[in-house]
Order: C-alpha cells, then sequence, then structure tokens
C-alpha cells in the first residue's frame, strides 16, 4: 500500500480577482519523485507557496503524514517539509559550512541561554551538528569547500548547497523549485543523479521544472498545472502522450479546457482596464 507523505486537498489561492491556483489536489507518496509542470504562469510556484506555508490557502488544507500543517514556514520545515527556492537563497558572506549548520537549527534542541554560555551540552550539540553537516556537504560532493566562502562558488555548487542546506532540516519531503535553472548538461545530469540518490536515501521529492527531458527522466509521475488548474497527472509516458498537455504547452485551445472560465475573466477584466484608461486618457487630452 501507499502511504502518503504530502496531501494538499482542494487548495485554492486567490489574489484579488486573479486565481492562481484554483481547487487542487494532489498527493505525494514516500518514495516517490514527483514533478509538477504547466506553462509560464501556471501557478506552480504560489502552490509550493501554498504547500510551505508561505502563503496562507485561500481554501483547502495541506497534509503531511496525515496530519493538516499550519501555515507558517518554520513549523512546515520542522514537521518535515523543505524547499529550494527558484532563485538562489544563500547567506552569501558565510561560508559552505555555516550555510549548512544554518538549515540544521530547526533540528537542534539547544536553546539560545545554552548556545550565549556555550556550556558542555551546546558544545556537544554543536559537534554533532557539524558532524552531520559534514556528511551533508560529503553527499552533495561539497565537503573540500567546507571553507570557502558560497559566494565564491560557481553557479552549479551553490544550487548543490542550497539543496543540502534545505536537507539539513532532516526532511521527509524535498521541494525543489527548477533545480537545474542556469545549469549547463554537465550540471543538469549530476542533479539528476542527485535527486535519485536523495530518493534512495528515503526522502520523497517534489520538484517543479521547466526541463522536460530532465523531468520525465527522473519523476515517477508527473502533474501538469495549466491556469491554476491541474489538467492531467500520471506516469510520465501517460503525460508525454496527453495530447492537451502538448495542446496547453503550445497555447492552443483543447476541449473542456479547464483554463475558460479563467480566460474570460482575465479577458473581461482587461477589458474593464482598457475601457478606463480610454477615459482617463481623453480626460487627460481635454486639459
Ligand atoms: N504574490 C502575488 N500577487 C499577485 N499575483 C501573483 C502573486 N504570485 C503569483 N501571482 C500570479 O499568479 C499566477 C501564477 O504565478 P506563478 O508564479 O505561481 O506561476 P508559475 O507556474 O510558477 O510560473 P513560472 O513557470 O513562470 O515560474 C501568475 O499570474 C502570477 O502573476
Amino acid at each position: 500500500m501507499t502511504t502518503p507523505v504530502l496531501e494538499a486537498r482542494d487548495v485554492t489561492m486567490r489574489f484579488g480577482g486573479l486565481t492562481a491556483v484554483r481547487s487542487v489536489d494532489f498527493t505525494v507518496n514516500a518514495g516517490e519523485i514527483v514533478g509538477l509542470i504547466g506553462p509560464n504562469g501556471a501557478g506552480k510556484t504560489t502552490f509550493f507557496n501554498c504547500l510551505t506555508g508561505l502563503y496562507v490557502p485561500t481554501e483547502g488544507t495541506v497534509s503531511y503524514k496525515g496530519t493538516v500543517l499550519p501555515p507558517k514556514p518554520h513549523l512546515v520545515t520542522q514537521a518535515g517539509i523543505a524547499r529550494t527556492f527558484q532563485n538562489i537563497r544563500l547567506f552569501a558572506n558565510m561560508t559552505v559550512l555555516e550555510n549548512v549548520l544554518v538549515g540544521r537549527h530547526t533540528r537542534t534542541k539547544e536553546g539560545l541561554w545554552s548556545a550565549l554560555l556555550r556550556g558542555p551540552g551546546f558544545k556537544k550539540a554543536e559537534r554533532a551538528s557539524e558532524e552531520r553537516a559534514m556528511e551533508l556537504l560529503e553527499f552533495i560532493g561539497l565537503d573540500h569547500k567546507r571553507d570557502h566562502l558560497a559566494r565564491n562558488l560557481p553557479y552549479g555548487e551553490q544550487r548543490k548547497l542550497e539543496i543540502a542546506r534545505a536537507m539539513a532540516s532532516e526532511p521527509g519531503l524535498l521541494l525543489l523549485d527548477e533545480p537545474t535553472a542556469g545549469m549547463n548538461p554537465q550540471e543538469t545530469r549530476a542533479t539528476e543523479e542527485l535527486v535519485f540518490a536523495i530518493r534512495d536515501k528515503g526522502i520523497a521529492v517534489l520538484l517543479i521544472e521547466h526541463d522536460m527531458r530532465f523531468v520525465f527522466n527522473l519523476s515517477d509521475r508527473v502533474a501538469v498545472l495549466v491556469q491554476g488548474e491541474k489538467l492531467v497527472e500520471g506516469t510520465p509516458d501517460v503525460v508525454q502522450a496527453d495530447e492537451r498537455v502538448v495542446a496547453a504547452y503550445l497555447g492552443e485551445p483543447f476541449e473542456g479546457d479547464p483554463g475558460e472560465a479563467e480566460a474570460a475573466e482575465v479577458e473581461a477584466a482587461e477589458a474593464a482596464a482598457d475601457a478606463t484608461g480610454t477615459a482617463s486618457t481623453t480626460k487627460g487630452e481635454a486639459k
């Protein structure tokens, strides 16, 4: 039987009049690598932000291993979900090791006073943290750069370091937002190996990607978001063969397009804005 690690139920996210994510049900099971794809602006990052507590969904719930998550990023991390971001967010002036140690703070029990007084409990915990951080650096192949400043690493290694930092919180689920963005083909292949290795450590992985080859090679299952709605979900073979997916990427309309209502809303809003714009121009010209 498959065990769900992550379960999103009926998640909707609205920004004013714009529905960026609409009634999405979504599951990641233990041991799975799941890909989330969709054209630009489809709502993928917004959905990630709903999963990780960065946004409070307008409707719906997100559960991790059967428990509904509070929409607060640090509580989501503490529960067992870690993520990386589309744009690298490292502490540029900290060393490689320090960046990973920062990622461990949700797992260290030592309190503020213990840290300030640097008592024996703190020192022991600090040593254990450092050992664990070094294991992670070995795992991603950056142990030899432990004392380098993050900002001096080449781009591909900065991305790896972000993954190590996320793994430092000992997650059961890792969310990767465009892990290969800006990478050359060799770096992309290395990232593919790394994601398989992460899964083999028992961490489920959910990734957003624009590199289709990468996502279809890696994923056990792929879900396609189009205009905020889940259009198709299945094995890479099923998704690649689905003509609605091809149409969505080529921007062609198709029968039962789940985004039709949304497109009509946007058109109506644009028409209204145009009408207002014309009126104010006319007023301006009259002055
Ligand atoms: N904070 C926000 N406020 C208002 N609108 C937003 C906000 N964040 C996202 N949106 C809108 O929601 C829609 C979905 O955007 P989102 O970034 O989630 O798409 P995406 O699929 O991740 O796109 P991309 O592949 O280009 O990164 C877009 O129309 C975007 O402009």
